[in-house]
């Protein structure tokens, strides 16, 4: 058993309010048992293209990146910290920084899909601002082995089963769907992934705010190889937890041999 915590926090406008919640959600997680602590997309920045830019923070320096560093070495976590504007380079990234119980970063993704819509009643284009990745990111805990992907990738198929190949056994995908697209695909496509892949699948979001320009749909949620969801959150802030048992992964696995039936 794996135990696992999904932080849904809201954001604010002011960058330390976001690292004070976060570390505090982090602490208490910790507290409750979990080993792997997951954070919502964007959770030190206002999901908009306005902000980040000036909430962009370059590795190893920056101010989110040193806190989930230490967060991860003091209560002996590992942490998926969720995604920030990144500054490498020349260019602003969506990343995730994942630190192991050490405060060693084991991995780093980009966000390869960005979220580039125009919905009735909403448009968000997030290549006015950021680049897209190229890399898919594997970390393995010492228990289990991690897929990351953020928000808008779950909805390319072939990023998941590409994770599913190459052995992963949880998708944890940091997300913020919204008032729009959250109700009508949110909980069908974190299902369908699973069951495609015959994963485990854990999708943070931000608590809801309907002050924010954007607003996140909340919900977060872990999703078992069946398809089942095993534990869900409402809109406000709250911490939900899951135990991880990965022999029902293997066992759905040989009933359904999907890796195997495989012919393309
Ligand atoms: O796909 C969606 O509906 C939402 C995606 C999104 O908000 C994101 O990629 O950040």
């Amino acid at each position: 058993m794996i135990k696992l915590a999904l932080i849904q926090i809201k954001v604010h406008k002011d960058k330390n309010i976001n690292l004070k919640r976060a570390e505090m959600g982090i602490k208490e997680a910790a507290k409750n048992g979990a080993e792997i602590i997951c954070l919502p997309e964007m959770f030190n920045c206002p999901y908009d293209n306005n902000y980040f830019v000036k909430f962009a923070e370059t590795y190893p320096n920056g101010d989110t990146i040193k806190m989930l560093a230490k967060a991860a070495s003091e209560n002996n976590v590992f942490i998926i910290g969720g995604s920030i504007p990144e500054r490498y380079q020349d260019k602003l990234y969506n990343t995730c920084f994942i630190f192991n119980q050490k405060g060693e970063m084991s991995g780093r993704y980009r966000k390869i899909h960005l979220f580039d819509v125009d919905l009735k009643g909403m448009r968000f284009y997030e290549s006015d601002t950021l680049s897209p990745g190229s890399d898919i990111t594997i970390v393995d805990t010492g228990k289990i082995k991690l897929g990351i992907a953020i928000c808008y990738d779950m909805r390319f198929p072939e990023l998941m089963s590409l994770y599913a190949k190459k052995g992963v056994q949880m998708m944890v995908i940091p997300a913020a769907f919204n008032t729009i697209t959250g109700p009508a695909h949110w909980e069908v496509l974190l299902r369908a992934r699973a069951i495609d892949n015959q994963v485990f699948v854990a999708a943070i979001s931000p608590a809801r705010d309907e002050t924010a320009s954007y607003v996140a749909y909340g919900d977060s949620m872990v999703v078992g190889p069946w398809g089942n969801i095993i534990t869900k959150a409402g809109i406000d802030e709250e911490i939900i937890y899951a135990d991880i048992d990965l022999s029902i992964e293997e066992e759905i696995r040989k009933r359904i041999p999907l890796l195997k039936n495989r012919r393309m």
